[in-house]
């Protein structure tokens, strides 16, 4: 005889709930919560091909969950049981997940965008403000005992007054250090796939360029734009070699964007004269060029490493997760599926 949980929705969680406690609570009070035991990918496809999961229509996942699974793509999309119809991500970039390998299984997928707006713009303006005023080099002396340095001092920096900020993608995280940049009077220009109405373009105070322009002509270029097939290494050597010597550069968005070994030149050139990165190509790998680069200002991918931002993302993807079982929908779902 079918028991009443027998008709309960169930959902898989991949990665831990760190800080929504009580609103994941009340998730489990709708749905039965099924979590995996598998430690690797291929125990993970076994276990689910077994049948651990069927019967479960949504999925929610974080970041850490690629310890797990590894990337959602063509493969791991199969092994998913027939019934999983939603995967909720937790984060704003969402290149672990493989959009196409999703979209022809049927399934839609969440992200956690504006959640993360504040924090990566908040980390983008540290990032610009220590690269521009080389901060990161008299920190390093002053920690090897130094001061500002045994055999040199360090080079001034620059002020961000009157200088022009390249942003390219102009989505919420752009938009968002746009406002922030301009209490710092810096000059913004953007580049981005689709043009901001004029109206927003007025009230943020920006001015559309085209790429090449962008390149030409930015102080500092900030990369605030997704990681897809596209963009992947869209900053590489003949990009750096049209921008303005002496640039410094920005990345808050995800390694890869930037060909890391051509930064690594630039820098060493003085084509790049120096850099503020919170993501890398192939984290926690960072390339040996910029550790041994004291002008290369580096944070271990924090930038929404926050209590406040971390919760919000979490209440984000709950929120997707209740929407899917309640509604069949979900709230944010990503733009190639929209
Ligand atoms: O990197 C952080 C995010 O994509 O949310």
């Amino acid at each position: 005889m079918a028991s009443a949980n027998d008709t309960r929705p169930r959902v898989l969680l991949l990665g831990t709930i760190e800080h929504a406690h009580s609103t994941w609570s009340s998730i489990s009070s709708i749905a039965d919560i099924i979590t995996p035991s598998s430690t690797n990918r291929t125990a993970f496809i076994a276990e689910s091909l077994a049948g651990a999961f069927d019967g479960c229509v949504v999925a929610y996942r974080s970041f850490d969950s690629f310890d797990v699974t590894g990337k959602v793509d063509d493969e791991l999309v199969a092994a998913l049981p027939p019934s999983l119809r939603f995967i909720c991500h937790n984060g704003a970039g969402y290149d672990q997940v493989s959009i196409p390998a999703c979209t022809a299984r049927g399934l839609l997928v969440s992200n956690t965008p504006t959640a993360v707006d504040d924090a990566t713009a908040d980390t983008a303006v540290f990032l610009l403000l220590g690269a521009l005023r080389n901060f990161a080099v008299g920190m390093a002396s002053l920690r090897a005992g130094e001061w500002r340095g045994a055999a040199a001092l360090p080079a001034l920096g620059h002020d961000p007054q009157g200088k022009v900020l390249g942003i390219l993608g102009m989505g919420g995280i752009g938009c968002n250090l746009a406002r922030k940049a301009a209490m710092f009077g810096m000059r913004i220009r953007y580049h981005n796939r689709t043009r901001l109405e004029p109206g927003l373009e007025r009230a943020i105070g920006v001015e559309y360029v085209n790429f090449d322009t962008l390149l030409a002509e930015s102080d500092v270029l900030s990369l605030n734009l997704p990681l897809n097939p596209n963009t992947r290494h869209i900053i590489s050597a003949p990009e750096f070699a049209k921008m303005k010597r002496g640039i410094t550069v920005v990345n808050t968005a995800r390694g890869a964007i930037i060909d890391e070994a051509a930064l690594v030149d630039a820098l060493d050139s003085g084509q790049v004269s120096s850099a503020g990165l919170d993501v890398y190509e192939e984290e926690p790998a960072v390339h040996p060029g910029l550790l041994s680069n004291p002008r290369v200002m580096l944070i271990p991918h924090m930038g929404t490493w926050t209590v406040e931002t971390e919760t919000k993302m979490e209440e984000w993807t709950i929120s997707n997760v209740r929407m899917a079982i309640e509604s069949g929908s979900l709230r944010s779902v990503v733009p190639e599926q929209r």
